[in-house]
C-alpha cells in the first residue's frame, strides 16, 4: 500500500471490503452515499466506517455523505488495485489446493503465480495451470515469477523454516494460515488467519446479540 501513515490492521482488513461495496454502488449508478447506507449494506456500524475513513483524511462532507466515484478512485489507488500482486503459495495440501483452484483474479488483480510443495517433483508440476515446484527451488522460482508475498499453508513443523527462507529472499509479506506464531523481521508484514478464532468471534456475537 502506498499509505505511509499508521493505519490499524482492522481498518486495513476492511479496505478491500469497502472497495467491493463501493464498486457495487457505482455499478448501480449511485453517486453519493452516507455512512449510514454503507453501514446497512456492509453490516458494519457507521461510527466504525467514519473512523476508518478518517484515517485517510476528510473524505465525506456533512449532510452530503461520500462521493462514490471519488471514494472508489481513492481506494483503488490506496489498494493498488491496478497493479495487483504476484503471490507464491507455500504448501499445496488440502488448504493450498483449494487456493490454487479458487480464481482470485475474478475479484482482484492479485494472483497466485507459483506454488511450492515438498511432494512436488524437482522439475515441477501444475495444478489448475499454476506451476508447483519442490521447495528446493523456492529461492530461484520466487524471483523468477516476480512474487511479492506468500500464502503459507504448510504443515506446522515447516512453518518457521519456510518463513525464514522467505525472509532471506526479502518476501514483503506472509498470509499465514498455519497455527504457528511466526517470527518475522520488522521489514516483513505478517497477517494471521485462523478460522477457529473467527468462528469463536462469530459464536460470541451470536451468544451476545439480543
Ligand atoms: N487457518 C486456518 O483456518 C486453517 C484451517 C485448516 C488448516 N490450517 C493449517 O494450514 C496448514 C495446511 O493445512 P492442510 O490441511 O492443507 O495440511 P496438509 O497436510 O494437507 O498440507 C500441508 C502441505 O504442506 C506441504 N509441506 C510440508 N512442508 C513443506 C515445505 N517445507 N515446503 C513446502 N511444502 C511443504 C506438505 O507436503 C503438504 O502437502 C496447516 O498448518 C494447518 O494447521 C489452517
Amino acid at each position: 500500500m502506498k499509505q505511509e501513515m499508521k493505519i490499524p490492521q482492522a481498518t486495513t482488513k476492511r479496505l478491500p471490503l469497502y472497495y467491493r461495496f463501493l464498486q457495487n454502488f457505482a455499478n448501480e449508478g449511485k453517486r453519493r452515499i452516507s455512512s449510514q447506507e454503507l453501514s446497512e449494506a456492509m453490516k458494519i456500524d457507521s461510527a466504525t466506517i467514519r473512523r476508518d475513513f478518517s484515517y485517510f483524511g476528510a473524505l465525506g462532507k456533512k449532510g452530503y455523505g461520500y462521493d462514490v466515484l471519488y471514494l472508489l478512485e481513492f481506494f483503488r489507488q490506496t489498494l493498488d488495485q491496478d497493479e495487483g500482486a504476484n503471490v507464491a503459495l507455500i504448501g499445496v495440501g488440502n488448504l493450498g489446493n483449494a487456493f490454487l483452484k479458487y480464481n482470485f483474479q475474478k475479484n482482484h488483480n492479485t494472483r497466485i503465480v507459483v506454488a511450492f510443495d515438498s511432494k512436488a517433483p524437482h522439475e515441477g508440476t501444475e495444478v489448475n495451470g499454476i506451476p508447483v515446484y519442490h521447495p528446493d527451488r523456492l529461492e530461484e522460482m520466487y524471483h523468477e515469477y516476480n512474487a511479492e508475498l506468500a500464502i503459507l499453508t504448510v504443515s506446522s513443523r515447516s512453518a518457521q523454516v519456510m518463513t525464514d527462507r522467505l525472509a532471506a529472499i526479502n518476501a514483503k509479506g506472509i498470509l499465514n494460515f498455519t497455527p504457528v506464531r511466526l517470527n518475522v523481521p520488522e521489514s516483513m508484514k505478517l497477517m494471521n488467519i485462523d478460522l477457529s478464532v473467527e468462528l469463536e468471534a462469530l459464536i460470541y456475537l451470536i451468544r451476545n446479540s439480543d
